[in-house]
């Protein structure tokens, strides 16, 4: 079945990029090859998707599988991202917190003018972060990869997760040899099939990976892939930008609570998080960590913008 065909089956509803021009050999109907040279993107998600796989696809000539195969085997280790998180929710009795280096977001604009990703990295760390979500994609986010260097080569202690929008495994090598110790790896683009090879991968190069939901079917499909020890729960609705806190609660409720728990899985509660009582509401759904990162990156302390997210100095002193 086509890439797009299956992910249809499994309710995703992200095309991926379709062929610029109609497959090579292909007769059929000219209006068919008109749709698929000239079809749009229908939202922002897939509007990052299609984008991603054309610089994927340019960034692969300047950096070939087969150079960053090398580059792996003489990268230094990687940190426990995994170990981080649950070391810090034993020590603090708080949901681990992971601290998002972000400087803009579509929906949102410009978090911070004067971005620098070192200082808010040891800010956030001083401040008990357990590990730090760094987004590398420059287009849409204002990141860069340049910023996962910088934060891992300044003695930032914290374990990374490389925030990219994952739709091909050359990436998964390309984060490991910035200094990744973790990658996103989003449901709503990639099909169980992709996950599930994505997976093994990160485990061959010592990548945790943190497989994103939004919603009751994206959860249903990965609680089916085995091997994934972190489900992050995403309050924000990646088509349309909505936030909803109580999607965590909705998420963990019935029999996808009971598997998880049954798994011991790490349950991440991402976005929309502002005050100790967003902390405590989706502690009490379950979750053992929490990725943030309006909330604190826009502070002008966001060592300080911690402690007020949590309601208590939560540092690691
Ligand atoms: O800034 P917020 O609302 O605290 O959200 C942080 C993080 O959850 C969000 O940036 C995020 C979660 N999953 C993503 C996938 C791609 C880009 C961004 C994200």
């Amino acid at each position: 079945m086509y890439q797009n065909e299956v992910a249809i089956s499994q309710g995703i509803r992200i095309r991926r990029k379709p062929p610029s021009t109609a497959p090579l050999g292909y007769s059929g109907p000219f209006e068919l090859r008109l749709h698929t040279a000239d079809s749009s993107p229908t939202n922002i998600l897939e509007e990052i998707t299609w984008f991603k796989a054309q610089e994927v696809s340019r960034m692969k000539e300047l950096n070939p599988l087969e150079a960053l195969k090398k580059a792996v085997e003489n990268a230094p280790p990687t940190r426990d991202f995994v170990g981080a998180l649950r070391m810090a929710h034993q020590r603090t009795g708080f949901p681990a917190l992971i601290a998002e280096v972000k400087k803009a977001s579509p929906s949102r604009g410009i978090f911070k003018e004067n971005f620098d990703p070192v200082e808010i990295a040891q800010a956030y760390e001083r401040g008990g972060a357990a590990c730090l979500s760094v987004l590398t994609d420059q287009k849409f986010f204002k990141g860069g990869f340049e910023n996962l260097e910088a934060i891992r080569s300044a003695g930032v202690k914290c374990p990374l997760l490389c925030k990219e929008f994952v739709v091909d495994a050359w990436q998964i090598y390309y984060a490991r040899t910035k200094g990744a110790d973790a990658v996103l790896l989003i449901a709503a683009i990639l099909t169980d099939l992709e996950i599930t090879y994505m997976l093994q991968l990160c485990k061959k190069l010592g990548l945790a990976a943190l497989v994103e939901v939004h919603d009751e079917r994206e959860m249903g499909r990965v609680l089916g892939i085995e091997g994934i020890e972190l489900v992050g729960i995403n309050n924000r609705s990646l088509e349309t930008f909505i936030v909803d806190i109580s999607n965590t609660k909705k998420l963990l409720e019935g029999e996808h609570g009971r598997q998880i728990r049954e798994k011991d899985m790490i349950v991440v509660g991402e976005s929309g998080l502002f005050t100790p009582d967003d902390i405590a509401y989706v502690q009490a759904a379950g979750v053992k960590a929490v990725l943030v990162g309006e909330s604190i990156v826009k502070q002008s302390d966001p060592e300080k913008g911690i402690a007020g997210l949590f309601g208590r100095d939560i540092s690691h002193a």
